[in-house]
């Protein structure tokens, strides 16, 4: 048989090519090496409370760096280590002693240590490892381990210590800030703040990590609400760096062993801002400082620290295997932050209104990424319009609520004169917002400058094809000219741009994607997909105003008397056209539009112009 000549052969190891992947491709960071040496000096803590008779009352880790010599050292008042334990796990890459004592169901939920390959990462940053310890198991006895590759190494006997280990690593000179102690405390007191045991930097009196966090702290539920609510705050601030938390929400979701505080920042967002952050700590050691996508996309206000066990990191540790816990994980969060929200608004009123100030436009796409959000907002959030920012229900005018897609064009320029308020439909998540407004409060949206706005607001009318054409060919550029009536009727005509194709266009370029998120996009999107963008713009003629009147009388007679007004009412639309992106202009251009409209009633020959003065109160004219 062909098996019985196989050769059962064992696969060279590169250590040093590993150590290259290591340090090169797995590990985004050199603070990852310090913090595996932490956590072994905490995993050995661990290990001492569960096997020594007689441990420590009082474990505790000091890091100290000094920068001149490049030395950082981690000492612990764990197990230590015998000579036979460093050969068999400190040395054997892929074994650890912790492993093995994780699955015997010991500590199970504080150690942290599961693949063996931690402490490879010291010689990513360190030129040299030395290594000295005492075993609990052999207190009179000392060993020196020192290596500069982690693959050939030295053992040798030393004086005996206290009992536990010190690691000492001389720093590549490239590395050599990582002993600064500032820079420890500071890095340190992120990664480690959630361990049990105290990390002291140095000679530091004040451990790095002094607060429980205070989901864990057993007299929590004794505590007044408000003293509750600061303690929350207090451990939010040190976590948020660039913001001030305004408030915090719990987490619980024991089901899914998820426990942490959320917050919202003070710093103002915009719709498309994106300032998630969330710390994930597995086993008390943060695992991912920017964990964001645990987060609802909505929640671009949104800061947090959660912690369980159940999240498995992957092989590097700075990131999270996207398993089924990853996906409980994530709609746990979504639902603490949608029910912690909905109880602030009741219970704390000035918080609340803080929240809606700094993050307006940002919860007005949020409100879209979930119903019960919806409710919550639809009556607080403002809405931008002509007239300024408004709750949804004072947008509505006689059961209508107008809501423009162009940037303050025409639209603004028709509304101001009109007096009604138009909301920007352009603007981050408005659209989609006003329409499930209005489909849960009642009401008309208009949708000015796509074709079924127009059609509430134009009243179209019909001429004779001669006159059509006639005013096609002098009023004109290409626009589909459409007689109607509109108010006000002091306006002769109006230019209005296909806003539905705009919006199009503008929701399909990639731009729209790094402005707009995601949620508030799909919704966006769905809606522009059944637009033809092929519809070009209109150009209203007002049968009501008497300038049109009196020039469709004239042209019906003498065309060539009517065509100095005509050009003079082309220069009013192109006029308005090229103002109307600009604010502040309504009321310049509304005197502006009565005055020339008034110059083309006097260029017209005086009996024409008394008689449309006259004609003004009648119906329309005949042709
Ligand atoms: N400070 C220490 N005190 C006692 N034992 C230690 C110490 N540091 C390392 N060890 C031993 O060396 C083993 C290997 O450590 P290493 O960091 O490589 O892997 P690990 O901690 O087991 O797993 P992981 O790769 O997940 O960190 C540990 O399991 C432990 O038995």
């Amino acid at each position: 048989m062909e098996g019985d000549h196989a050769q059962l052969r064992t696969a060279g190891v590169d250590l040093g090519g590993l150590m290259t992947v290591l340090g090169q491709h797995l590990y985004s960071t050199p603070l990852v090496a310090l913090r595996e040496l932490v956590q072994n000096a905490h995993d050995s803590i661990v290990r001492r409370r569960l096997e020594d008779p007689q441990p420590p009352v009082a474990p505790r880790i000091v890091v100290s760096g000094d920068i001149g010599a490049r030395t950082v050292r981690v000492t612990d008042t764990g197990t230590g280590l015998t000579d036979a334990e460093i050969h068999q796990y400190l040395a054997t890459v892929g074994v650890g002693y912790t492993r093995g004592l994780r699955q015997a169901g010991a500590g199970s939920d504080e150690l942290i240590g599961m693949f063996g390959l931690g402490f490879l990462s010291a010689f990513v940053i360190a030129e040299r490892v030395t290594v000295h310890t005492t075993s609990y198991q052999q207190p009179g006895r000392g060993w020196r381990y020192q290596s500069s590759n982690g693959e050939q190494y030295s053992l040798s006997p030393a004086p005996a210590r206290e009992v536990g280990t010190v690691v000492e690593l001389l720093l590549r000179p490239e590395h050599a800030r990582l002993a600064g102690e500032d820079y420890l405390a500071r890095v340190l007191g992120r990664y480690c703040a959630l361990l049990r045991v105290p990390i002291f930097i140095g000679a530091a009196a004040e451990p790095v990590n002094p607060e429980p966090p205070p989901w864990r702290d057993p007299d929590a539920g004794n505590e007044h609400p408000v003293q509750a609510r600061k303690r929350q705050l207090r451990f939010a601030s040190r976590f948020e760096s660039q913001f001030e938390p305004i408030c915090a929400l719990p987490v619980s979701a024991p089901e899914h062993d998820l426990k942490g505080l959320l917050w919202v920042q003070d710093g103002g967002t915009y719709g498309n801002s994106d300032n998630r952050n969330l710390s994930v700590f597995v086993r008390g050691m943060l695992l991912d400082d920017d964990a964001r996508e645990l987060l609802p996309s909505w929640a671009g206000f949104a800061g947090g620290v959660i912690e369980s066990s159940r999240l498995m990191p992957t092989a590097s540790r700075e990131d999270l295997q996207r398993n089924d816990a990853y996906r409980s994980a994530q709609h746990a969060i979504s639902e603490a932050l949608i029910v912690g929200l909905a109880a602030l608004a009741r219970e704390q009123p000035e918080a609340w209104r803080r929240i809606l100030a700094r993050h307006n436009e940002a919860l007005l796409g949020a409100a879209l990424g979930d119903a019960r959000l919806f409710e919550l907002l639809a009556g607080e959030v403002r809405i931008p319009s002509s007239h300024g920012e408004l709750r949804a229900g004072a947008l509505r005018r006689d059961g209508a609520i107008h809501v423009g897609l162009g940037g303050g064009g025409f639209e603004d320029m028709l509304f101001r004169m009109l007096g009604v308020p138009v909301a920007r439909g352009d603007r981050y998540a408005v659209l989609p917002f006003l329409r499930q407004w209005v489909q849960r409060h009642g009401g008309r949206l208009i949708e000015i400058g796509t074709e079924q706005g127009n059609r509430q607001l134009f009243t179209e009318q019909s001429l004779p094809q001669a006159e059509l054409d006639w005013l096609r060919e002098v009023l004109a550029d290409g626009e589909k000219l459409v007689p109607a009536r509109f108010a006000p009727a002091e306006l002769p005509l109006m230019a209005v741009p296909d806003r539905e194709a705009e919006l199009k266009r503008r929701l399909e370029s990639d731009e729209a994607d790094k402005r707009i998120s995601m949620t508030a996009l799909r919704l966006v999107r769905g809606f522009t997909a059944g637009i033809d963008g092929s519809a070009q713009a209109r150009l209203y003629v007002n049968l009501d105003n008497p300038a049109i009147q009196a020039l469709l009388d004239t042209a019906r007679r003498d065309p060539a008397a009517a065509a100095p007004a005509a050009r003079l009412l082309k220069a009013i639309k192109q006029l308005m056209d090229s103002h109307s992106e600009a604010d502040g202009q309504g009321p310049r251009l509304n005197g502006a539009l009565a005055a020339i409209g008034d110059s083309a009633l006097r260029l017209l020959p005086p009996q024409a112009a008394s008689i449309a003065a006259t004609q003004a109160q009648d119906e329309q004219p005949t042709a």
